[in-house]
């Protein structure tokens, strides 16, 4: 598990060790660790480094003052650095200066940058930070669209300019960076909008002992597999947890068989099926006891409840028999859209053991959603007094507590019809086997995302679609995948 921590927050933690360092010092860290990791990407990307071609785009603030100094660093390993000023009269005069006297090449006009990158290996992106506010301005976007449409990849300095760090909402214009170096931790950008960022590398620059506990987490292999329930020597089928799933209709048989048979290979015991879908469901999975009603489905340890349930007033009753049953359940789709018209049942799920997973469509008819979905998720969670998990690229799960995580994705491949109905399955047997709501919807994320890339076969390869049945069945090697990071 790591963390990621606001802009403000980091700025916090900077003023003491600024404080107590000498002047400089920080950045010149900083700028070291970006030198470091754009000669990795010359020696990778072109077999050497001496006399490769390096162009950085320098913006008003102290991110232009890094890039400044790492075509310094990299000066003195002998790369041909060339800077562009984007408001030459603010450059980082230091920064400027020491570049100036490596010999590096400076220009103030945006054409001459244009040339300048369509010749570059690299190019550095030190347009703007932390201090971020809205897209790229017109000079910028000149030079970083020069940039893509010549095929020079982009190391973005601490974050790609042009998206909102907080946010990670691309501007109209915006830099799409190849990898990117942070300082001292990682911002919500990196996370929320990993596929610009690239692969990112953190570098140490002492702050570390200055941050607060971190806002938002960030889940990894080994916090998955380590949770994962497995039965001991003494289980049987029913100690492990039994799942309920009250999904489908005659309409969409299809998301009960995808929830449930989710849940049936999430962890071992036992799965019910409860609903107009029940010959379709044994019929796909001989091993779910399936019936029509959640009243005669016998005794559970937590529901799933909503995946192609309707939003009439039989599924209405179907949410209120399993909120009222006083066990974990995991709403998903029309269960949250009746979240959302039914006010009664909005409070039956008040501070009881509720995860709901909506996507933004369906979020939005139980709370606003703005630009900045990690805190409209916190607080629909705190409003509604239970966890939510907000589905997208960049899933996030927030709990009332106000303990918050984003799994961001490997690829887009679930971007499918019925992938929704494979991680409610997923999610709701790790709530039946005990996890609390915000560990169940966490690892639940981690395993139907990992089990898209390997369904698609996008863990090793450039990948082809994935239909949510092939999803489904990936997640077993996803499982096996999380328990062997545990060691
Ligand atoms: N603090 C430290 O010790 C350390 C900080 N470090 C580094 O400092 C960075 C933060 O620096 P910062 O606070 O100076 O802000 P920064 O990101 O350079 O942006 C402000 C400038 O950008 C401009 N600008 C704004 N929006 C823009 C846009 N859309 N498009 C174009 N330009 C735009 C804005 O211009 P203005 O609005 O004033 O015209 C202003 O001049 C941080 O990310 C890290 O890299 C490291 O060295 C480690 C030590
Ligand atoms: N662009 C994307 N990249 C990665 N994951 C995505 C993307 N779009 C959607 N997803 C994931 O796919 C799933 C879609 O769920 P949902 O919208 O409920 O689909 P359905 O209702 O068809 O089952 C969610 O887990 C969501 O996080
Ligand atoms: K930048």
């Amino acid at each position: 598990m790591y963390g990621v921590w606001t802009p403000e927050q980091v700025r916090a933690a900077e003023e003491p060790v600024l404080a107590r360092t000498p002047d400089g010092a920080l950045m010149r860290r900083a700028a070291r660790g970006v030198a470091q990791v754009a000669l990795g990407e010359l020696e990778r990307r072109t077999g050497g480094v001496s006399g490769r071609r390096v162009v950085v785009l320098a913006g008003a603030g102290n991110n232009g003052g890094d890039g400044l100094w790492a075509g310094y660093e990299l000066r003195r390993r002998g790369v041909a650095v060339t800077a562009v000023l984007l408001s030459p009269d603010r450059a980082h005069p230091a920064g400027l200066a020491a570049l100036r006297r490596q010999k590096g090449r400076v220009l103030l006009r945006v054409e001459s940058g244009v040339l300048a990158i369509e010749r570059a290996d690299l190019v550095l992106d030190a347009v703007v930070g932390t201090g971020a506010r809205g897209g790229l301005r017109p000079e910028a976007a000149a030079l970083a669209d020069a940039a893509a449409t010549a095929g020079v990849p982009v190391l973005a300095v601490d974050t790609p300019s042009g998206v909102d760090p907080l946010t990670g909402v691309p501007g109209e214009d915006s830099v799409q960076a190849a990898a990117t170096v942070t300082f001292g931790a990682r911002k919500p950008v990196h996370v929320l909008a990993a596929p610009r960022c690239g692969p990112v590398t953190l570098v140490d620059i002492g702050i570390g002992p200055e941050l607060p506990p971190p806002p938002v987490r960030v889940l990894e292999a080994a916090d998955v597999g380590a949770r994962w329930p497995v039965p001991g020597p003494g289980d049987d089928k029913y100690t492990q947890g039994v799942v309920g799933v009250a999904a489908g209709s005659a309409t969409y048989p299809g998301a009960a068989v995808l929830a449930s048979g989710a849940a049936a290979l999430s962890t071992s015991g036992m799965v019910r099926y409860a609903g107009s879908a029940a010959d379709e469901v044994r019929a796909a999975w001989p091993e779910i006891v399936a019936t029509d009603t959640v009243g005669e489905a016998g005794r559970v340890q937590a529901w799933v409840v909503g995946p192609g349930l309707g939003t009439d007033d039989a599924g209405a009753r179907t949410l209120g028999d399993v909120l009222d049953a006083g066990l974990p359940v995991l709403a998903d789709a029309d269960a949250v859209t009746l979240l959302g018209t039914h006010a009664e049942l909005r409070e039956r799920a008040r501070n009881a053991p509720v995860l709901i997973t909506p996507h933004a469509g369906e979020f939005a008819r139980v709370a606003e959603l703005t630009d900045d979905r990690v805190a409209s998720a916190q607080r629909a969670a705190a409003d509604l007094g239970v966890t939510v998990l907000l589905k997208g690229n960049a899933t996030i799960v927030a709990a009332p507590d106000g303990r918050t995580l984003v799994h961001p994705a490997g690829s887009a491949w679930l971007a499918t019809a019925g992938s929704g109905d494979v991680l409610s399955g997923v999610a709701g047997a790790l709530l039946a086997a005990g996890l609390d709501p915000w560990w169940a919807g966490g690892c639940a994320a981690f395993v139907h995302a990992r089990a898209a890339d390997i369904g698609a076969g996008a863990a090793d390869g450039p990948g082809s679609p994935v239909p949510a049945s092939f999803v489904q069945q990936a997640l077993p090697r996803a499982i096996r995948e999380v328990r062997e990071a545990v060691r």
